[in-house]
């Protein structure tokens, strides 16, 4: 019964925000459209699809609220306008009682709060649409004060997500099925991909997890400090960890009075972010300024420090070599090349062709290389290839466009805090070191140390597997080869032939020249 009237909910918010003209405008069932009939009377459609689609979301609730930010950083999927809209969503929600704060961490730790705490405020620092915060201190196993950050589920998430995720799939059933393009949507993978995210952002384990492995990372880099996570007080629904103090990223007016190099904190960011990526292949990718902060103490003056890591990305072996062979070859004007890479990854469907691929690519591309390199951003240009891809039907890997939308963040980082920043100059190392490392010989060269092992095994065993593979082959391919070679021989054996029977004329008509010019002589 819940269900239904949620349900209900859902639809009656998309007809009152116009929402069915957006995608359903085949909509055919009558006691819709009676329902659509009395839903649009006296309803506002003046305002464009995105926002009213925004509005929309904000109106269902948290969980529609962070699908719409997930959904907003689909551009390979959405229209401009739609995009931009979405990315504006807030999740603004009330705290919940400290009280309940409480309850919670006493049942994940089977302990009451002062036996795990000195102090515990229960008035949180911060509430978002998943979890809230709140500042404690507690003693560490080596019996010291500790002040600490305590992140805390917010309760119930997990039924209630549960619902209106199968509400969000069913609705992608629906938008399949019924919108003029619903193919092309993807909806189902779409909501998969949130479930996934956000089955992943309500595991706190999970996020210390990933914590951990950052902070491990960063340790040799010196720019930036990632809290200590206090593994005895971690459960999936609480996270304690370290708490960290500086001055947010945004207030640049603090920043310069406490005496901080603001170029140098520009180049800084973008330095993390490339390392992260190019170097370790595992980014923090929710990188707002409420999350990043500066530290103003004298020990760690300057240095960047990161929280929240709900949302970490990955890049795979393979991920990395398109990237940077899509880089090497745009920054070589080689847009034939960009599109073959796609077709080769098996991102674009087979019969695409590759002159109106590379066609687009270069519309996108070209006017870049018109500005300064230092203006290049390679967010933009991820996100323009993405958009183009679009138009081809290409899926775009969920890590690339968290990499794509976190590197326009984190360059919009750095100019908002330095209008001259020269993007290019910071990346340029990175980019040139890393390139060599994915597709230059010293690649080959890794790659073929990495495989020897396996090659040595393989050896011995190289007949049987020859044999094993030709038997395995379907007759029909071995025959078409066959009678490909066949052929090919035909060939060869009549060019040979042309040529023999060529050179006889040719030495026959040379020996009758000369007899002719003797008998002349004579
Ligand atoms: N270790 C910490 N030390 C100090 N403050 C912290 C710490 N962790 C979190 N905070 C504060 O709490 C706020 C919310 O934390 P966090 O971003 O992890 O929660 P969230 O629920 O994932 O929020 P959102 O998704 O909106 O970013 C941060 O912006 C920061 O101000």
């Amino acid at each position: 019964m819940r269900r239904f009237l949620r349900a209900t909910t859902i639809v009656w918010v998309a007809l009152r925000y116009g929402l069915d003209e957006l995608v359903l405008t085949s909509f055919r069932h009558p006691w819709l459209r009676l329902i659509a009939r009395i839903a649009s009377i006296g309803r506002d459609l003046s305002a464009p699809r995105g926002q009213r689609l925004r509005e929309a979301l904000e109106r269902l609730g948290p969980i529609f609220v962070k699908f719409g930010q997930v959904l907003s950083t689909r551009r390979d999927l959405l229209p401009a306008d739609i995009a931009d809209e979405l990315a504006l969503l807030q999740d603004r929600v009330p705290p919940f009682p400290g009280d309940e704060a409480v309850v919670i961490i006493e049942r994940a730790f089977g302990q009451p709060i002062d036996a795990l705490f000195t102090s515990f405020d229960r008035a949180p620092v911060a509430s978002a649409s998943i979890a809230q915060v709140h500042f404690a201190i507690t003693t560490d196993k080596h019996g010291r004060e500790r002040e600490v950050a305590v992140k805390v589920l917010r309760p119930g998430m997990l039924k209630v997500i549960d619902q209106d995720l199968a509400l969000i799939r069913m609705m992608a059933g629906w938008v399949e099925r019924l919108a003029p393009d619903g193919r092309r949507l993807k909806p189902r993978e779409v909501a998969a991909e949130f479930d996934k995210y956000l089955h992943d952002e309500l595991d706190l384990v999970r996020e210390a997890a990933s914590a951990a492995q950052l902070r491990r990372n960063m340790a040799d880099v010196g720019l930036v400090l990632i809290p200590e996570m206090f593994w005895d007080m971690i459960r999936p629904e609480v996270l304690v960890m370290e708490r960290m103090k500086g001055v947010p990223v945004n207030q640049i007016e603090r920043l310069r009075a406490a005496g901080v190099d603001i170029p140098k904190l520009a180049r800084d960011g973008v330095t993390i972010f490339f390392t992260q990526v190019f170097r370790d292949g595992f980014f923090h990718a929710d990188m707002h300024p409420g999350n990043i902060m500066v530290s103003v103490e004298p020990a760690t003056f300057g240095r960047y420090i990161s929280v929240d890591f709900g949302i970490v990305g990955t890049l795979t072996q393979v991920d990395k070599e398109y990237l940077a062979q899509n880089f090497a070859a745009f920054f070589r004007r080689d847009y034939k090349r960009v599109a073959e890479l796609h077709v080769e990854s098996g991102w674009v469907p087979a019969d695409t062709r590759i002159d109106e691929l590379e066609a687009g690519i270069r519309s996108v591309c070209e006017p870049y290389f018109d500005r300064p390199l230092k203006d290049i951003s390679l967010g933009m240009v991820l996100l323009r290839l993405f958009q183009i891809s679009r138009r081809f039907n290409v899926v775009i890997q969920p890590q690339l466009v968290l990499l794509q939308k976190t590197l326009l963040n984190v360059e919009g980082l750095g100019r908002q805090l330095d209008p001259d920043l020269d993007l290019w100059s910071t990346a340029k190392p990175f980019l040139e070191k890393w390139m060599l490392e994915q597709i230059g010989p010293r690649r080959f060269w890794t790659e073929l140390k990495d495989q020897a092992p396996y090659y040595a095994k393989m050896l011995p065993d190289l007949p049987r597997l020859l044999h094993g593979y030709l038997q395995q082959r379907p007759m029909d391919d071995l025959r078409q080869e066959l009678r490909e070679l066949v052929r090919e021989q035909q060939r060869t054996n009549s060019l040979l032939q042309k040529i023999v029977y060529g050179g006889i004329g040719f030495a026959l008509g040379l020996i009758v020249m000369q007899i002719v010019v003797r008998v002349r002589l004579f």
